[in-house]
This record gives structure tokens, C-alpha cells and sequence, in this order.
């Protein structure tokens, strides 16, 4: 599904700030796969997911997805495969547009149609079911403007927002740091469940050692721009935050137990 071979990534090159933030990265990840991303500040995280959302070029390596090489892709022309869903709530929305207009918007972008094309009664009565999955009670407010929702349940609109157009990839950079601990519980267990898409891959940056564990088949952890460690299956089972720290030298200055 997707496939990272020697992707290399220099920020400010041949300025006295230069700093490679992505060395030589090699990855495979496939259909199915929940892969958490751990690391320090400054490992590489964030960069990676830009560059394979196309935010920036990478000076060497390759990126395809799904058998599609998409090193020289536009940013724009990704987005129909990826979906993305960044820490602030107010990221990933209009949040002067109703909750349905949103959606539409969401998922137009397989469709090829613009707003101006209206919102079916098909269409809404596909959100209205959707939105009932979440259990927040937002498909009784579909009218409503999204900047009346609270950040839990805009995180959960956005995470809805990004795989209603069925991407290949689902990209979740902190996207439950910003918010209460309830919350973001809950909008960790909606992922759970979207993630359970068998044609998605889907990867997720956090903080929280406890939760790269407790969620997803598969944890990464990335230094000095590097994969340090893939961990899956029993090894990944037998796993604790506490080994992990004591494993790795991981310094957990903002990692949370
Ligand atoms: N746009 C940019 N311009 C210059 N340097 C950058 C840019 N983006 C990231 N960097 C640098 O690249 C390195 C990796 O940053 P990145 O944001 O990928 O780390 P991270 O692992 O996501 O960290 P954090 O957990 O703090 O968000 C850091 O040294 C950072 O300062």
C-alpha cells in the first residue's frame, strides 16, 4: 500500500541552519495496517507525513501509494488519496459552514462536484446515518454551523471528514493532543473503528506511549530522523511503556505515561 524507499529530507541545505530532518527512511506500510508514531521533539514525525502528503518536496527517495509513485505528486492531487487530521480542531473544517456542508464538501472531493451542486436527499440521509456511528448526536444538528461544536466534536467531524471520501491513507498527526482526556478518548476509539477499513492504511503520531500501544497493530518509533524500531505482532503484544523507555532510551520529556 504504501512504500517509503530511501526518502530523505534536508531543511535550510547548505545554510549554517541545515538540518536533516528525514535520513534515509525505508517503510512499508499495508491495507489494513494501524501504525502508531512515536519519537521525541524533532524526530522526524511531522516531516514525515508532510512529505508524504506533499506539503514539500524531499531531496532523495520515493513515495508510492498503492502502486502509484507519488514523489512529484502536487499537494492537491494526494489529497484524493490521503486523509489528514491535525492536532487543532479548527484545522480541518469550515467552521462558518453548516455540519452538512462540510460533509459535502468531504466527500464531493471523489465526485468531482462542487457545492454549487447541492446536498441530495440521498447524500443526507447517507451523513445523517454516518454521523449516528459516532454517538455525539451530530446527525440531529446537520444544519448547524460546525463553529458551534464543542473541539471533541469537531475532531470527530474532521476524522469523519477525512475517510468518508474512502482514502488510501489516513494520516492523524496528535489529532487528539488538543483535546480533554474524554474526548479524546472517544475520538481515539472512532479511529479505531474507521481504521478497522480493510483498504486503509492508517498511521498516527502521539505523545502517549500508553495509547501507540494500546492502539493499532504496529508502532514506529522515529529518532534523529530515522525509524528506530518497527514493533508488530507478539513483540508489539509483550510490549510496555515501561520497556519501551528502558528499550530505547527514550527520552519522555513530552511523552505521557
Ligand atoms: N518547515 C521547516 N523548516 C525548517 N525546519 C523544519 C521545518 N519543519 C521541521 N523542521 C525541523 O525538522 C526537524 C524535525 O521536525 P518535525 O516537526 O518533523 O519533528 P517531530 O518529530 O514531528 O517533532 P514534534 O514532536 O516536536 O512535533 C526539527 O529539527 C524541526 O525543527
Amino acid at each position: 500500500m504504501l512504500k517509503i524507499e530511501h526518502l530523505t529530507k534536508i531543511f535550510g541545505k547548505g545554510t549554517i541552519n541545515e538540518m536533516t530532518a528525514l535520513n534515509d527512511v525505508n517503510f512499508h506500510g499495508s491495507a489494513g495496517d494501524f501504525i502508531t508514531i512515536i519519537g521525541s521533539n524533532g524526530a522526524g514525525k511531522s516531516t514525515l507525513m508532510n512529505c508524504i502528503a506533499g506539503v514539500f518536496p524531499a531531496e532523495s527517495g520515493t513515495i508510492t501509494l498503492d502502486g502509484i509513485d507519488i514523489t512529484k505528486m502536487p499537494e492537491h492531487k494526494r489529497a484524493k488519496y490521503i486523509g489528514r487530521v491535525f492536532q487543532d480542531p479548527m484545522k480541518g473544517t469550515a467552521f462558518d459552514m453548516t455540519i452538512e456542508e462540510n460533509l459535502s464538501i468531504a466527500y464531493n472531493k471523489i465526485r468531482k462536484r462542487g457545492l454549487q451542486a447541492g446536498i441530495s436527499k440521498a447524500d443526507r440521509e447517507l451523513f445523517q446515518e454516518k454521523l449516528s456511528l459516532l454517538g455525539m448526536g451530530l446527525e440531529d444538528r446537520m444544519k448547524e454551523k460546525v463553529r458551534l461544536l464543542s473541539g471533541g466534536q469537531r475532531q470527530a467531524l474532521t476524522l469523519f471528514m477525512a475517510v468518508i471520501a474512502k482514502p488510501k491513507l489516513l494520516l492523524l498527526d496528535e489529532h487528539t493532543a488538543a483535546l480533554d482526556p474524554s474526548a479524546a478518548r472517544k475520538v481515539l476509539e472512532q479511529t479505531d473503528y474507521f481504521a478497522k477499513d480493510e483498504k486503509l492504511c492508517t498511521m498516527m503520531i502521539t505523545h502517549n506511549m500508553k495509547a501507540a500501544l494500546e492502539h493499532g497493530n504496529r508502532t514506529i518509533l522515529m529518532q534523529g530522523g530515522q525509524i528506530k524500531m518497527d514493533i508488530r505482532g507478539r513483540e508489539r503484544e509483550e510490549m510496555t511503556v515501561e520497556k519501551l523507555i528502558e528499550k530505547f532510551e527514550i527520552d519522555n520529556d513530552r511523552m505521557l505515561l
